[in-house]
């Protein structure tokens, strides 16, 4: 599966943030119930552990509301929660029955970190729960015979496996749902979000590596008459066909979109103004010569292009778009079909 992109990490994130709230105030509110029962069968170190636990879930509840890193607070609130729970099952005198928390630990790790870190944790303290149990009731023959511990492993087993699994296709669900956010459903390119993602991708590893990056804007020429004399389907089709053409020409490490009705944006990589310019170029050459064939018909349609590059016009998106933009349409003045790499002066 691909590094998780900004949106999905949003998305894990609302999730993440409301389990993790819900758990913070039931272990509050169960920490005070365990510890006053504790304290009534003077088991002093439990209940003062039960006890730190509920001073401790207030305290991160208090502070979850700014937190940047949720997989941060998550962890640190766990480590502590399942010791916790380990020295309760060690501690001499509780019953049998506490064992039985160990449940959720799988649940509670899958849905608060994810699956590879859920499913380390889990099996961390899981395997620290089972030596424990190994340890206190080895000498009970009515906890250890086969059967009763068949019973225990394939009941934690189950509810592990069910957890990764329910994680995963979480996470599947999520990633789909992210692309197609990120997808223009006509021609199947990027749209303005996944170009947005895109163009920091980018813009980092140029800043990183000190290469140069260029962007086009390119928008068709009198698309509205293809509309108008061939329909909307055929105007479609047109869209998709160039999207094609153009898709053909770029390389790998170029990103295209469709960043909205008959305007696509492409990013050149290692790319600087001079080379970006004959990109373009080409690119115009490629959709001005080879018409769509679509419902019996051949439709011959342009581009205009404008240029702009990273670093000479600004250093985020909407500076470079806003150059290109402009170039773009001093391209359209000038008499469409053509490219534009540098602005004009206005006249007076
Ligand atoms: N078929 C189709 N048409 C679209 C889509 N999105 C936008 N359009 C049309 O694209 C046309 C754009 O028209 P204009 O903004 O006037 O631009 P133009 O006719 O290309 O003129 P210039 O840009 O000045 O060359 C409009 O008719 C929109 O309805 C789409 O998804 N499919």
């Amino acid at each position: 599966m691909p590094d998780p992109t900004e949106l999905q990490r949003r998305l894990s994130n609302s999730l993440r943030k409301n389990v993790l709230q819900a758990l913070l105030i039931m272990t509050a509110v169960s920490g005070v119930g365990f510890a006053i029962l504790n304290i009534r069968l003077n088991s002093w170190p439990l209940a003062l552990a039960e006890l730190g636990m509920t001073i401790y879930s207030l305290f991160l509840l208090k502070r979850l509301r700014g937190v940047e890193s949720l997989q941060r607070v998550a962890i640190l609130f766990l480590i502590p929660f399942f010791s916790v729970m380990m020295f309760a099952l060690w501690v001499p005198g509780t019953s049998v029955t506490i064992f039985g928390w160990v449940l959720v630990i799988p649940l509670i790790s899958h849905l608060l970190l994810g699956r590879r870190t859920g499913l380390a944790m889990s099996l961390f303290y899981m395997t620290a729960a089972s030596v424990l149990f190994w340890l206190r009731y080895q000498q009970a023959p009515e906890l250890t015979d086969p059967r009763s511990l068949a019973n225990v492993t394939v009941i934690a087993f189950c509810v592990l496996a069910l957890s990764h699994i329910y994680e995963l296709s979480r996470e599947r669900s999520e990633a789909h749902l992210a692309d197609t956010a990120r997808t223009d459903f006509l021609t199947g390119l990027n749209n303005r979000l996944g170009f947005t993602e895109a163009f920091e991708r980018e813009r980092k590893r140029a800043q990183r590596g000190g290469s140069n990056l260029a962007l086009l804007v390119m928008d068709l020429d009198h698309f509205k008459r293809v509309n108008d004399r061939y329909g909307h389907d055929c105007g479609d089709a047109v869209l998709v066909h160039v999207a094609q053409l153009m898709a053909e020409r770029l390389r790998d490490t170029d990103d295209m979109a469709r960043l909205g009705g008959e305007e696509f944006g492409v990013l050149l990589a290692n790319t600087d103004k001079l080379q970006a310019l004959k990109v373009a170029q080409a690119l115009c050459d490629a959709v001005a010569s080879q018409p769509v064939h679509t419902n019996g018909q051949a439709i011959a349609v342009t581009l205009s292009a404008g240029v702009a590059t990273l670093g000479a016009d600004g250093d985020d998106l909407a500076s470079l778009y806003a150059a290109a933009d402009e170039r773009l349409y001093q391209a359209k003045d000038a008499g469409r079909n053509r490219v534009q790499a540098d602005s004009r002066p206005l006249s007076a």
